[in-house]
């Protein structure tokens, strides 16, 4: 009894160019760095040395977690497998902080203002300027998604969540191994769902560029039977660092 579980693998893209420039990203549809590449391999790599072998992979609609998709897919010998893409696992809007240095903005508003923006779960930054610069409010990849233009991670789950109990616990439930490759805070936003974290824990928890996360869920809550597990914990823990103090350097 209750001895089956579904695979479940979450991974964050590979570091993308406004990562390297300590820049906040959010919508914005920034290219992987070459370090970011070579991440995206390596998690394949991991995946094909662990024999974690996704079945089908679900992606955001921005080019860092589609592009780790199918570099990791590549690398795994899996990049034959449906793909399913949807908004609902864009990285959070980050609003009017869109394109803002780090650094800068936490100089500027101070290190309680910055962390609220960052991990509160539930003070989203002002909202963008619709038709500014970095605003998606024109793009026609949206056209079929509601406006956007500023999210606290609450509005992440509460968007991610319709998708995931109508597009990949179907595929959990058929016996699949799902991959999820998106971003920091929407797969911070699906870790908390996952694991009941409080509201107040999730600001403690920061997700790494790039390298597997696996949960083995139980067959009927579809929750994790233990933690997830990263493939490389070692340097998973490193990044996790790096991740949380990112801005204060
Ligand atoms: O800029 C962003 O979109 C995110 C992820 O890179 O940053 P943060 O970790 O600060 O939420």
């Amino acid at each position: 009894m209750g001895t089956m579980t579904y695979t479940l693998v979450l991974l964050r893209h590979g570091e993308s160019e406004w990562n390297a420039k300590n820049l906040f990203t959010g919508w914005v549809d920034v290219a992987l760095s070459e370090k970011g590449v070579e991440e995206a391999k390596r998690g394949g790599k991991l995946l094909r040395e662990a024999g974690v072998l996704p079945d089908v992979v679900h992606t955001s609609l921005l080019r860092r977690a589609m592009n780790t998709a199918h570099l990791a897919l590549d690398a795994a010998d899996r990049l034959w497998i449906p793909v399913k893409r949807s908004w609902r696992l864009n990285e959070r809007h980050y609003g009017a902080l869109q394109g803002k240095d780090k650094a800068q903005t936490l100089a500027e508003f101070g290190e309680e203002q910055f962390m609220l923006w960052r991990r509160s779960y539930d003070v989203p930054p002002p909202a963008i300027e619709v038709g500014s610069e970095f605003s998606q409010d024109a793009d026609p990849r949206y056209a079929d998604a509601p406006q956007v233009l500023t999210e606290c991670l609450k509005d992440v789950l509460e968007r991610a969540l319709p998708y995931w109990d109508a597009e990949i616990v179907p595929d959990l439930k058929a016996g699949k191994t799902v991959l999820v490759a998106a971003h920091g805070n929407s797969l911070r936003a699906i870790v908390k769902y996952l694991e009941g974290i409080s509201d107040d824990d999730i600001a403690g928890l920061n997700i790494p560029t790039g390298i597997p996360l696996v949960y083995e869920l139980d067959e009927e809550t579809l929750k994790p039977v233990g933690p997830g597990k990263y493939l490389d914990p070692d340097a998973a823990a490193e990044a996790i660092k790096a991740v949380a103090n990112q801005g204060k350097k």
